[in-house]
């Protein structure tokens, strides 16, 4: 099925100076356009060399052309790639050619949007080839591969395709009132349902790792004025990027560094000590320290392990995943040593830093090699657990009035939003917003 009338042109390189830029035509006219640029084209999937000319006949540059038709291409309507050289005022001359002839010069994500729109990709893997383009690590940009090729979108597709067959399976019953009782009761569809639901937990788990590796992991360092948390910072981050003193209250901006761990992107924020002060800068930093610890995936909460006061610090939010670092073990004494979400570390001989960097590696759900099986986004975790709320709710109306009516709805909402995923029951206008956040020529 071909959605667009129009034929649409945009390089597809990065913007600067390189050894080669490519330009991307995609739609009815890409080949007749593509001719009156550069004479006859070649025979499909095979690159020649061709000068490229202006409407005037003025040759612009020299370089390949490929011609990838329909629907066997990226967007799934005749391609045809230009590799000219790497210069942007050249490159933007053959563009503004291709305008000359015909063309027209896309929007951000519209070659994506096609490919999508021309059943090439789902919304997903569309989401995948952007999230692969960003990738900040190696497990990122391996990750964002296997959602591009489809394995997320199976497992949301599989989940989907079970809740619409009990569904069906609890309507058909209901048709046959008689037996409905029995079916009901039986407790076989109650296991049915208990059992997508531990799968819906599962994928929203998995999402969740998945979602970390596109977006990277916030980690807020938090505690008590010379704590050492400009310490740890700089121990993780490996270079002096914070100034450490022996003063209470040094830190006062929020200071970010990003890092690497277990394959993930980890921005680390180092923030003011929490204390009561009549110092209006300082006063300010803690207020930062604050909001940064809410807005965070994970705390780091920095004490120092000589201090007996080392009492539980204010205002930790209940919501946000908390480590407990002790720090200063080389002048308490003590060992490196881990009990749960508690470690023992120092951030001047870097002991027990291994230590810690394994909690997070199993706090955030990844494995050994680091990173989990595929990427994902916010929205995907969204809509996984909007479609576990509905499986619980139909649960709920199962257990509590036994009724296979309110509990096919709940199936059908649930499927409904994990529909949204794919793209198979997404607005026009969630379309717009999702492609509109690519960069154009992508
Ligand atoms: N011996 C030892 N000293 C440490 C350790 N970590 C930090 N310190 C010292 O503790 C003092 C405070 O360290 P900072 O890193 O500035 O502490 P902070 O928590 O960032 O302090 P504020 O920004 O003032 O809240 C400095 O003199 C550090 O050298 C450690 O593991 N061992
Ligand atoms: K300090
Ligand atoms: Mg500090």
């Amino acid at each position: 099925m071909n959605h667009s009338h129009d034929t649409i042109v945009a390089i597809a390189t990065p913007p600067g100076r390189g050894g080669v830029g490519v330009i991307r035509l995609s739609g009815p006219d890409s080949t007749a356009i593509a001719e009156k640029l550069c004479g006859p084209l070649p025979s499909p999937r095979t690159a020649a060399l061709r000068s490229f000319r202006d409407p005037e006949g003025a040759t612009l540059d020299s370089g390949l052309v490929i011609v990838f038709p329909g629907p066997r291409s990226f967007t799934g309507e005749d391609v045809v790639e230009l590799q000219g050289h790497g210069s942007p005022v050249v490159l933007e001359m053959i563009l503004a050619a291709c305008v000359d002839f015909g063309a027209r010069r896309a929007g951000p994500g519209e070659f994506s949007q096609r490919a999508f729109l021309n059943d090439r990709m789902d919304l997903a893997q569309a989401e995948a080839v952007a999230d692969l383009i960003a990738a900040a690590t190696d497990t990122a940009a391996r990750a964002a591969h296997r959602s591009l090729e489809g394995a997320f979108s199976k497992e949301v597709d599989g989940l989907a395709e079970a809740l619409v067959a009990l569904r069906v399976w609890v309507e058909a019953a209901l048709d046959f009132p008689d037996e409905e009782i029995d079916f009901l009761a039986d407790g076989q569809v109650a296991e049915r349902v208990a059992g997508l639901r531990a799968r819906q937990e599962a994928l929203l788990e998995r999402a969740g790792t998945g979602r970390l590796l596109t977006s990277g992991v916030r980690i807020a360092i938090v505690g008590r004025p010379n704590a050492g948390k400009s310490s740890l910072l700089n121990a993780l981050s490996r270079h002096d990027a914070a100034i450490v003193t022996e003063v209470p209250g040094t830190t006062r901006d929020v200071l970010r560094e990003t890092i690497t761990i277990a394959g993930l992107p980890v921005t680390l924020a180092d923030t003011a000590g929490i204390r009561e002060t009549a110092d209006r800068v300082e006063s300010e930093g803690v207020r930062r320290a604050e909001r940064e610890m809410h807005a965070a995936d994970l705390i780091f909460w920095v004490v120092d392990a000589t201090d007996p006061e080392a009492h539980p610090l204010p205002g930790l939010p209940q919501s946000v995943p908390l480590i407990r670092i002790d720090n200063k073990i080389d002048l308490s004494g003590e060992s490196p040593s881990r009990e749960g979400r508690h470690v023992r570390v120092s951030a001047v001989t870097g002991a027990g830093l291994d230590l810690l960097e394994q909690v997070v590696t199993e706090e955030l759900g990844l494995n050994e090699s680091g990173g989990g099986e595929y990427s994902a986004r916010q929205r995907h975790v969204d809509a996984i657990a909007l479609a576990g709320e509905h499986i619980r709710r139909g649960q709920a109306e199962l257990d509590a009035s036994g009724s296979g009516e309110l509990l096919a709805e709940e199936l059908r909402l649930a499927a409904d939003a994990l529909g949204e995923i794919t793209g198979r029951m997404t607005s026009d206008e969630l379309l717009g917003r999702i492609f509109s956040s690519f960069c154009i020529g992508k």
